[in-house]
């Protein structure tokens, strides 16, 4: 082949959205033959199973698996999605493939610096699978910060009289840079319950406690009046429903009488920065399902 039909064909992989790469997710209640129909599938189109996981929910009579293959041609997830279709039917599966292509992030913070700190070093390693399209911020302290790294940084200022407007910028920008994921770090607003709704299950926060403990504002406030001996961070999607959304991650780290809720606060950072980064990364690497208000995440 000429290095210009290489060429060319380099661009219609890059324009089709081809790969070889994919990730199938699916859930559905348990039945014989599943794992059978799916590795038919993909074994009769000489497409190789590189990692296969998969969670029997007896208690919900529910089944969901993760399996990661490749194709030894570059070809469409749309085309391939749709080819499974008769697959999924015949097993009343919801299901997503997803290819190679990295997850199109916008993060949204406050003041606290260290969880967009921790994505953006993560982000510049190659471990999230990700690209940082912008940060978004109801104040202006972290543009340094996100600008420094080569990331668009977009001041959107909310008061409870300029939420609708605010919210609709947001809804603008995620359109505008083709997002797949928000991710609140440590963005300290309440979204309405129509953004939430808009943005389920491709919206992940960290709440700085260990929940269900301390929800709401202020937790290590709340853990200090209530004298704990560990503290943690938990990452969850957000629902309307303020820090009850479906658990991705948590970390916990252990404290005493003499830490004041300044001193909780700072040695917590480290708990929301890796609860998150984590979540986030699984996300972007399709392991975690959603299992009704918990989530199934294949580590
Ligand atoms: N709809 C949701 N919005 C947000 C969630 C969520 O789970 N669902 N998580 C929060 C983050 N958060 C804790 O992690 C949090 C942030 C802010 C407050 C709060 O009460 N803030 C203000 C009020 C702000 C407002 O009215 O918008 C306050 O301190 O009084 C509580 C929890 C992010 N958003």
């Amino acid at each position: 082949m000429s290095v210009q039909n290489l060429t060319t064909s380099a661009e219609a992989v890059q324009e089709e959205n081809l790969d070889t790469e994919f990730v199938l997710t699916a859930s559905c209640l348990d039945q014989v033959g599943i794992v059978a129909g799916v590795a038919d599938f993909l074994s009769s189109r000489g497409f190789n199973i590189k990692e296969h996981q998969q969670f029997d929910n007896r208690g919900a009579g529910k089944v969901h698996i993760r399996t990661a293959f490749t194709t030894p041609e570059p070809i469409s997830a749309k085309a391939l999605e749709a080819d499974f279709a008769a697959v999924a039917q015949r097993f009343d599966m919801s299901y997503q493939l997803r290819g190679s292509q990295p997850t199109r992030l916008l993060i949204m913070v406050s003041k606290g610096g260290h969880c967009l700190n921790d994505l953006l070093f993560r982000w510049r390693q190659g471990e999230l699978n990700a690209e940082i399209a912008l940060v978004v911020s109801n104040h202006e302290d972290l543009r340094q910060m996100a600008e420094g790294a080569g990331i668009p940084f977009v001041h959107v200022p909310i008061t409870k009289d300029t939420k609708e407007q605010a919210e609709a910028k947001l809804l603008e920008l995620i359109d505008e840079h083709d997002i797949d994921l928000v991710v609140l770090a440590r963005y300290m607003q309440i979204l309405s319950d129509e953004l939430t709704r808009k943005l389920e299950g491709r919206a992940i926060n960290i709440h700085h406690s260990f929940l269900p403990g301390f929800k709401g504002a202020r937790p290590y406030h709340q853990a200090h009046d209530r004298g704990v001996k560990m503290i943690g961070a938990t990452a969850h999607y957000v629902t309307a429903d303020l820090d009850e959304g479906p658990i991705i991650e948590q970390e916990v780290i252990r404290v005493d009488h003499t830490y004041d809720p300044r001193a909780l606060s700072q040695v917590g950072r480290t708990a929301e920065s890796q609860a998150l980064s984590r979540a986030v990364q699984w996300h972007c690497e399709s392991r975690v399902l959603l299992d009704g208000t918990s989530t199934v995440v294949f580590r």
